[in-house]
């Protein structure tokens, strides 16, 4: 992985990112993955999605530092995509994941344990 700190935060890439698809919707499937993927509809992003899950997985068990980075970025951008193909705004997620914030995981498993 590089030295240096990225000059940019993961949110704000993802921020990015989501912006950029939002474009690429309409756009001609043969010149744009984006468009294409969409195109294909949300059984074929499921599968991708499944796919870069496994190779993000096989890269946190094998790889380096730098290949987790890619794979992990191919699978946000997967994701991205599977969202928009169930047009899912990806604020609902942001939203789902600030409501969480300060909730412990252990807490919240011993919740439900219960109910
Ligand atoms: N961030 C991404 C991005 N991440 C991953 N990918 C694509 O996803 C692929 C990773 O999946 P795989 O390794 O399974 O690739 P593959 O086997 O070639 O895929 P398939 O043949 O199975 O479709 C990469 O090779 C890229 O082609 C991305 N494609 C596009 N973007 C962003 O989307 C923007 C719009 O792209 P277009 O819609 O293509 O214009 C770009 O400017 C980028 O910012």
């Amino acid at each position: 992985m590089s030295a240096t700190a990225p000059d940019i935060s993961l949110g704000q890439a993802l921020d990015q990112l989501i912006a950029d698809l939002a474009l690429k919707k309409n756009a001609d499937p043969h010149e744009s993955y984006t468009a294409r993927l969409l195109r294909d509809g949300p059984m074929a992003a499921a599968k991708k999605l499944g796919e870069e899950g496994v190779e993000t997985a096989l890269a946190v068990a094998a790889g380096t530092p730098a290949q987790i980075a890619v794979e992990s970025a191919d699978l946000l951008y997967h994701l991205a995509i599977s969202l928009m193909s169930r047009e899912v705004d990806p604020a609902e997620v942001g939203a789902v994941l600030a409501a969480r914030r300060g909730l412990s995981g252990l807490a919240e498993k011993a919740a439900r344990a219960k109910s």
